[in-house]
């Protein structure tokens, strides 16, 4: 009996490719032919791991070859699986769309205390005097603070019926819908959150949630990049993330991680830019007097570093604490500094998540494409 290793290659064409719709041949699972005598044997690559895919791609080589060449040639099918590489695509949205929440932005910190529940209330707000319709969802597990930066500290969400399924109704107040840990947790009890049970959590306050439509939903996360963290931006489909740090080194050092942790291949979530939160300290009766106490610039020179958008920066201000601490941020005044301060923060976010969102595969267009329309939005 004589054969010819093309003669295999070509019984190898009948067979399909699981789950491909091309030979195994075209689809490159064949790595390595050896005959000898009436030996042949044949190296295969499949992703299926189990033991049928494996028994069933070993029968249909053997059967093949011995239909086509010769029933006397003895088969021996090395199978490997290994998994193909999975594509990435950098403006993918991970996790399920929502449909009628046009953009989720992500603010986060790598260090605690430096001010993104501060950063989160008032861009909301800024955003609601805008024009857009805008929600937040306080994730910070730690310490929910948006309740009382919001002042509906001892609101509880109603539960509503919608197409017959339980939803809950956000809090809302200054044109803002708040969904919030808060609400559910008693705030003299302290709740220790594995990653899994905290990303199930949040997932039932957006999926749950009867938002309506949202142009934006903020998410204020919880300081830090550990596991939690990551559970929690792989399970929401987040658009673009934003960190804020103050000018001190330590702080400066946590948001590097920050970024990485939404760079990282299976987070993937496009970073819009750094915000430097407490960039001086400013007396309110002395306006034009700035002191770095944090140091200077800091945030700035870190985003020239590792090339991510400086979005702006934030002075120390005692009014700042002081009205969130009585539920009444400041972007809520007219005519201010600080109003422009948030305002011109928001608007650079909005514009970065605009070139983000003109990057997006076709398919997962419709966001916002146009700042017009926003009579006070002026870019
Ligand atoms: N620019 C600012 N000027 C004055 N006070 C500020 C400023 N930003 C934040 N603060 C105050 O600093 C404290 C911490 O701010 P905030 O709670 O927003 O930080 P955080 O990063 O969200 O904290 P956490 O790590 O607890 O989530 C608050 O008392 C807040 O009012």
């Amino acid at each position: 009996m004589s054969f010819k290793k093309q003669d295999i290659y070509k019984a190898l064409e009948t067979i399909t490719a699981p789950g491909e719709g091309k030979s195994l041949i075209e689809n490159n699972n064949v790595t390595n032919v050896v005959t000898f005598g009436n030996e042949v044997e044949v190296d295969v690559t499949i992703s299926n791991p189990t033991l049928q895919a494996k028994k069933k791609i070993e029968t249909e080589i053997t059967k093949a070859i011995q239909t086509n060449v010769s029933e006397q040639i003895t088969v021996k099918v090395n199978v490997k699986v290994e998994k193909p590489a999975e594509k990435v695509n950098p403006n993918q949205i991970k996790g399920k769309a929502i449909p009628n929440i046009k953009n989720i932005i992500a603010i986060a910190s790598g260090k605690g205390g430096v001010g993104k529940s501060t950063i989160t209330a008032n861009t909301a707000i800024s955003l609601a005097k805008m024009g857009f319709k805008v929600g937040v969802l306080d994730a910070d597990i730690y310490g929910p603070s948006q309740h009382i930066m919001f002042d509906v500290e001892k609101a509880k969400p109603l539960s509503v019926k919608v197409d017959g399924r339980s939803k809950m109704e956000p809090v809302e107040n200054y044109g803002v819908k708040l969904l919030s840990l808060g609400f559910f947790t008693d705030p003299n009890q302290a709740v220790i959150w594995r990653g899994p049970m905290a990303s199930k959590a949040l997932n039932q306050l957006i999926f749950d949630g009867n938002w309506g439509e949202l142009d934006f939903l903020l998410i204020d996360l919880p300081p830090g990049t550990g596991d939690v963290h990551l559970s929690i931006v792989q399970a929401l489909p987040i658009n673009g993330a934003v960190v804020v740090s103050t000018p001190q080194n330590i702080a400066l050092a946590d948001a590097k991680k920050g970024v990485a942790m939404f760079q990282q291949e299976n987070i993937n979530v496009p970073v819009l830019g750094i915000i430097e939160n407490m960039a001086y300290f400013t007396p309110e009766e002395l306006p034009d007097n700035k002191y770095y106490i944090f140091g200077k610039d800091g945030a700035k020179n870190l985003a020239e570093d590792i090339k991510t958008r400086f979005l702006g920066e934030i002075p120390l201000v005692q009014s700042i604490r002081e009205a969130g601490d009585v539920g009444h941020p400041v972007a809520l005044q007219n005519g201010t500094v600080l109003e422009k301060a948030f305002n011109d923060i928001t608007k650079e976010m909005v514009s970065e998540l605009l070139k983000r969102n003109a990057d997006l595969p076709p398919t997962e267009v419709v966001r916002i494409t146009t700042m017009s329309g926003c009579s006070s939005v002026k870019k």
